[in-house]
């Protein structure tokens, strides 16, 4: 494959720099599990591990070699005889396999780092890649800190690199310093200038420490690399790789601009994504790219409007593409009646205009005290609207006075059959106060049998869902109430009641209000 090919081989490095994130260890049997889906979504090369680094890392290596088929998998090894040994080791069992072996290029790196002369590093780079390539075929050879290397001696590098045998060759830019037209020009510098550059696929590998990683690998594919190493959810060393989804996704949806192909397939993304979130612990950030819990969620009115009109308006991919089910409109403060209307008729209500206005407006007033409306709280709201269309007793006003001072005192106003009535009641507690002020101004003394509380959903800003069950005569109702304000719910479930109780009497003793 040369860089005139349209086909991009996806080199997943999850396993190997992914795990280099502080943190993000996994253990042999959760490698295997994200190797194998990995292959399952078409991932031409999955470096599995640095095996000289532990026996634990070896293992891994050498469990992911075996189960693996059609990818390739790959070991890490520096320029060292016995790194590449442990490699080819680890390795051994693979279908296909690829030692990938590296060193520093950049000045910095090898004065401070390697203490190493320029030429021993070019030494070491033939004889590195030579002796891997006597263990295997398919050897991959790394400049690290290629991207602050001179360019000089970086194309001595790779020419040296490719003539002992690498297939591959890989410009990192390893510590996230490039940004994209530099990128870009270095990788055409290379396969421009570089004479034996038409016999390896050029790489490239880029960290996210100013955030271009994604942006800098794309840029390096369209000046002629042909391999993009990357990470699921961008997971890796300090701020991450460039992540797969970010860069399987631009070139999915922009052929136009990036005309290349890759072999995955993109409905596993989100797969992928999960399972490496719980088995490394690191949350997506709800706002990431493709793979975030918003990424194809939509909660202001103009964009819920036009998504329901025409999903284009507001969504660049399907939420299918990535292996998501559909895209989720979410009921808050900034969302309009077109989607309210469309949230209720879908949970199953067939609402009026006027009906819809009002529960619309109370959808609304309550998205002012609530972070997230749920379905559940949308059920409540307009069960609670439906229930008390006909109540001849309504809760207009509660005030409760309550805490450790004492005594609880609760003042009310209902308007009972269209007339507005005030009282204040004492009771043994809030709710008690509460049910004290109903039973005076209705004139009513059923007995309580239960009260029942429970937040319709979950944090501090629940709606509480308040049952109370009353008995009078022999005949028992339940009444519902729910709010915000747990008393308020309290007063409503007390009042349906109460109503459903009237209406029994009325079936007895036409016209009578109470005892
Ligand atoms: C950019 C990257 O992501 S590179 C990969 C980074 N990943 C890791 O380092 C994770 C795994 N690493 C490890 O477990 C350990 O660092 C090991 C097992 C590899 C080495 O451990 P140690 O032998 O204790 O060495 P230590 O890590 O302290 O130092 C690294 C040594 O490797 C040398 N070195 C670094 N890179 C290379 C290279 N590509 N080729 C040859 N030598 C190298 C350093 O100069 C240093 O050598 P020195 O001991 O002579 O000074
Ligand atoms: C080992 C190399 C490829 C690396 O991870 C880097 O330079 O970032
Ligand atoms: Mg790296």
């Amino acid at each position: 494959m040369s860089s005139q090919s349209n086909r991009v081989v996806i080199f997943d490095t999850t396993l190997r720099d992914g795990e280099q994130s502080p943190g993000a260890s996994m253990n042999l049997e959760e490698k295997c599990r994200i190797a194998a889906l990995l292959e399952e979504m078409g991932v031409d090369v999955i470096e599995a591990g640095f095996p000289i680094a532990s026996n634990g890392d070896f293992e891994a290596v050498n469990a992911v070699a075996k189960q693996s088929r059609e990818a390739i998998v790959a070991g890490l090894a520096r320029a060292t005889k016995a790194d590449i040994d442990r490699a080819a080791e680890a390795l051994a069992p693979a279908a296909r396999k690829r030692i990938h072996t590296f060193i520093s290029t950049s000045p910095l790196h090898m004065k401070y780092k390697l203490q190493m002369e320029p030429e021993a590093v070019l030494q070491a780079v033939k004889d590195s890649v030579a002796y891997a390539r006597s263990k295997v075929d398919d050897v991959e050879w790394s400049a690290e800190d290629g991207s602050r290397t001179e360019h000089d001696f970086l194309c001595r590098c790779v020419e040296a690199a490719i003539a002992a045998g690498a297939t591959t060759i890989n410009i990192p830019d390893t510590v996230g310093y490039a940004v994209p037209d530099e990128y870009a020009a270095l990788i055409a510098m290379l396969i421009e200038r570089v004479p034996n550059a038409d016999k390896a696929i050029f790489s490239v590998h880029c960290h996210n420490d100013l955030g271009l990683a994604v942006a800098n690998s794309l840029a390096a594919v369209n000046a002629g690399a042909r391999q993009v190493e990357c990470t699921i959810n961008g997971l890796g060393e300090r701020a991450g790789n460039a992540a797969m989804e970010e860069i399987v996704m631009a070139l999915r949806t922009r052929p136009d601009r990036m005309p290349y192909e890759t072999g995955i397939d993109t409905t596993y993304i989100t797969r992928a994504s999960k399972l490496v979130s719980t088995v490394t612990g690191f949350v997506v950030q709800p706002n990431k790219a493709i793979v975030g819990k918003n990424a194809f969620a939509h909660e202001s009115g103009i964009h819920q409007d036009g998504m329901l009109k025409n999903a284009q308006t507001y969504e660049i991919m399907t939420p299918e593409s990535v292996g998501l089910n559909k895209s989720t409109l979410v009921l808050g403060k900034h969302s309009g009646r077109h989607a309210f209307r469309d949230k209720v008729k879908a949970l199953g209500y067939d609402l009026g205009d006027n009906r819809l206005n009002d529960a619309f407006k109370r959808f609304k007033d309550l998205a002012d005290v609530k972070k997230e409306v749920f379905d559940e709280d949308i059920v409540a709201l307009i069960d609670d609207q439906l229930i008390r269309a006909r109540d001849r007793i309504k809760v207009v006003d509660l005030a409760v006075v309550c805490g450790t001072k004492g005594p609880q005192t609760a003042t009310l106003t209902l308007e009972i059959d269209g007339d507005s009535k005030t009282t204040t009641a004492e009771g043994d507690g809030p709710v008690d106060a509460t049910f004290k002020a109903i039973k005076q101004l209705c004139g009513a003394t059923p007995r309580l049998q239960l009260y029942q509380v429970h937040a319709v959903t979950q944090g501090t800003d629940a709606q509480a869902e308040v049952t109370v069950r009353l008995e009078e005569n022999g005949k028992t109702v339940n009444g519902q109430g729910a709010d915000t304000d747990t008393l308020v719910a309290s007063a409503k479930a007390y009042v349906t009641a109460l109503n459903k109780l009237l209406v029994k009497r009325e079936k007895t003793a036409p016209g009578d209000m109470g005892a």
